[in-house]
């Protein structure tokens, strides 16, 4: 495994003593997309801003194909390509030239076949002699994309990739990153959107207060934290769980229609046998039963609440 972007004790205070990230230390493997979920002001932005080159960090390095952004700039920032949230700027230049320009930004050679790649692969060949002023604003949201792989990176940062952009576009942009996977590109998106790193991520990394406070491979964080519940949907509603059955601590719906049983997945033996024969002993009859296991939702929200 290569690092391709490593973070080590960065923080970040902004001008009037905000402390917006704490001693973040954080590596990135080559090729991965990696999630960084956090709630709104955790620190998320200025993160990428920092390695990014547009925020100065207070303290800590930060290694972008083993190029320190601080003392070896160029290099570092050549490798790296950014979709901000907004686009800001060019609304008379045209589509392909706004993008060839960006190249040109980073001192690459003209290549026009590979700009025509990059805007067929967002649908934005059609539009290519359009002033940006003319374009829809999901077209817009491509154009940012084109414009950050204008350069040909080797890592991608998304922040906030599918905030109000439709389904279309959102499976268009989970079909591009998967392809810049396969060439061996390293994808780091911020989201708030846990759908999302749950579709797309490798590994996720959770920001809160500006602290990473996990790091983990998605299927692991899934099935460490992941718990089932089973729910007993009852004949007749009860108004209390029936003292012998304290044991599975079971909850009851609102209207006493159900009761739901809490388990870890991995146990096991869950005691869902042992549950449904004590019903019956107590004498509270049910006609169906239903497992569900937690989403990486439920899972970040306790996370978070912690
Ligand atoms: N220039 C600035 N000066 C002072 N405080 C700032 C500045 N920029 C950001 N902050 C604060 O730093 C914190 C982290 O902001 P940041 O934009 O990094 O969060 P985020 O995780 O990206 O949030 P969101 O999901 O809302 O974009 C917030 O409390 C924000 O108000």
């Amino acid at each position: 495994m290569t690092t391709m972007l490593s973070v080590s004790n960065l923080s970040k205070v902004y001008e009037g003593g905000f402390t917006a990230l704490k001693a973040v230390d954080l590596d990135i493997r080559r090729g991965e997309i990696f999630a960084l979920l956090g709630p709104n002001g955790a620190g998320k932005t200025t993160l990428i801003s920092i390695v990014c080159g547009l925020v100065n960090a207070s303290t800590g390095t930060v290694k972008v194909g083993g190029h320190d952004i601080v003392t070896d700039y160029r290099a570092a920032r050549s490798l790296i390509g950014l979709v901000p949230q907004e686009l800001t700027t060019e609304a008379f230049e045209s589509v392909f030239s706004a993008v060839s320009f960006t190249r040109g930004l980073f001192g690459k050679p003209a290549d026009p076949a590979y700009i025509e790649k990059v805007l067929r692969s967002l649908s934005l060949w059609d539009k290519r002699n359009h002033k940006i002023m003319t374009l829809s604003g999901g077209m817009k949201r491509r154009l940012l994309i084109a414009k950050a792989l204008s350069h040909e990176p080797r890592v991608l940062f998304l922040d906030e990739p599918t905030a109000g952009v439709d389904v279309e576009l959102r499976r268009d942009m989970w079909n591009l990153v998967r392809g810049l996977r396969e060439d061996g590109v390293t994808v780091i998106l911020t989201t708030h959107y846990i759908e999302e790193a749950e579709e797309m991520a490798d590994r996720i990394g959770v920001i809160t207060h500006g602290e990473i406070i996990l790091v983990e491979d998605k299927a692991t964080l899934m099935h460490k934290l992941g718990k089932k519940q089973l729910t007993v949907h009852l004949h007749e509603p009860i108004d209390t769980v029936p003292e012998a059955l304290a044991a599975y601590a079971l909850e009851r719906t609102d209207d006493g229609h159900a009761l739901t049983y809490t388990y870890d997945a991995e146990r096991e033996h869950p005691g869902i046998a042992d549950l449904l024969a004590d019903l019956n002993a107590a004498g509270v009859g049910f006609k169906d039963v239903n497992t569900t296991q937690s989403s990486l939702e439920d899972i970040f929200v306790s996370l978070v609440k912690q």
